[in-house]
């Protein structure tokens, strides 16, 4: 039987949990130190740069970029990337522009650099972003030199390549995986256009040292921003069934057969575990010897359920949908300072 994702939740809402216990996590363990060279590296190149093109993941596209990429690169023309759009639900996507312009980031494009959605507008807006920019002492220079930064895992390496397909017909020069910390190499230079003559620097994520919260520690998580098992697969999993349940996606009903929706991740991996044959023998000690019993393996239920999601099989979210929930309506929200802006 096919439930309605209304009908699912009026039979769950009064389970459904209101907040995510976030307390005693230590998110700084979650986000590696050795990112901090990443970004030295990064400045030292800063001089040949013409443009700067940050990356995210547009399922998080107000929370979790690093911050200190504004402040110490931020003098360079800027380009900012929202990529993964197949799997972010866009519905509030005005509202996310308007949001991003009152920070001062005017120049957004939302793109999927799988299929090559969007990429198109990237060097005409770059060449357009560099053309009315001073570019000290490269004013004569016809070549532009663009970074490409962000933190890991949202596609970095996936635009170059993209972008190469689009312009120059050609295919990989660098390499993309579905893990974080995939370039490692600091700053290959990698040609993606002929006219104008364009050349990007493709750089390893780099996380901020400080995450903003344990919540934006968790979005960035589930986007597969930090290896999963330095959060916990299954603190992972519940939270992605946390928020599943408050965004009324119900995909994942269906997806394990479930029957109905549930708030209880424990009950919700043994089911995938038993439904995937994903268990495992385990020796208990009695009273009177040995007994070996049949568990369900949760951890392998949780990597099922996180990879699922992570390849939209789920259905599209919004992870932000808190912070977006949160802003004024148009009209009525501040202007700051075009901080980004050459
Ligand atoms: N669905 C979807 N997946 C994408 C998109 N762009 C990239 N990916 C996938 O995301 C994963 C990471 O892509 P990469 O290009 O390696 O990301 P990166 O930012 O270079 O990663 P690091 O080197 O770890 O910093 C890969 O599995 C890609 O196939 C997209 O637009 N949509």
């Amino acid at each position: 039987m096919r439930l309605s994702p209304r009908a699912l939740c009026d039979a769950a809402r009064a389970a459904w949990r209101e907040t995510f216990p976030l307390g005693g996590r230590d998110v700084a363990r979650w986000f590696p130190g050795h990112m901090a060279r990443g970004l030295k590296k990064m400045q030292s190149s800063l001089k040949l740069v013409d443009c700067i093109i940050e990356v995210h993941d547009a399922r998080i596209p107000l929370s979790g970029r690093n911050p200190l990429f504004q402040e110490t690169l931020g003098l360079k023309p800027h380009l900012l990337v929202l990529n993964k759009m197949d799997l972010a639900d866009l519905e509030e996507q005005q509202k996310i522009i308007r949001h991003l312009e009152g920070e001062g980031l005017k120049n957004v494009v939302f793109t999927n650099c799988v299929k090559d959605e969007n990429v198109k507008q990237i060097i005409p807006r770059v060449t357009e972003l560099v053309g009315s920019s001073y570019r000290y002492h490269r004013g004569e220079n016809l070549e532009y030199c663009i970074m490409v930064i962000g933190v890991p895992n949202v596609g970095k390496s996936s635009l170059i390549n993209s972008l190469r397909r689009q312009h120059l017909r050609k295919g990989k020069a660098t390499r993309v995986g579905g893990e974080p910390g995939i370039t490692r190499a600091v700053m290959s230079r990698i040609q993606v256009c002929e006219r104008p003559l364009m050349f990007l620097l493709d750089t390893p994520g780099v996380l901020a040292p400080r995450i903003e919260s344990v919540e934006t520690g968790l979005k960035l998580a589930l986007c597969g921003t930090v290896l999963d098992h330095l959060v916990g697969e299954e603190t992972l999993a519940d939270y992605l069934l946390y928020t599943l349940n408050r965004h009324q996606l119900f995909g994942y009903v269906q997806h394990y057969g479930l029957g109905r929706a549930c708030d209880d991740v424990v009950s919700v991996l043994k089911h995938v575990a038993v439904k995937l044959g994903k268990t495992q023998k385990v020796k208990v000690l009695t009273g009177t010897g040995d007994v070996n019993i049949v568990q369900p393996n949760y951890a392998a239920a949780a990597r099922d359920f996180l990879h699922t999601f992570r390849s939209g099989r789920l259905g599209p979210v919004m992870l932000d949908r808190d912070v977006l929930q949160s802003l004024p309506e148009a009209g009525a929200q501040g202007h700051h300072p075009a901080e980004m802006d050459p």
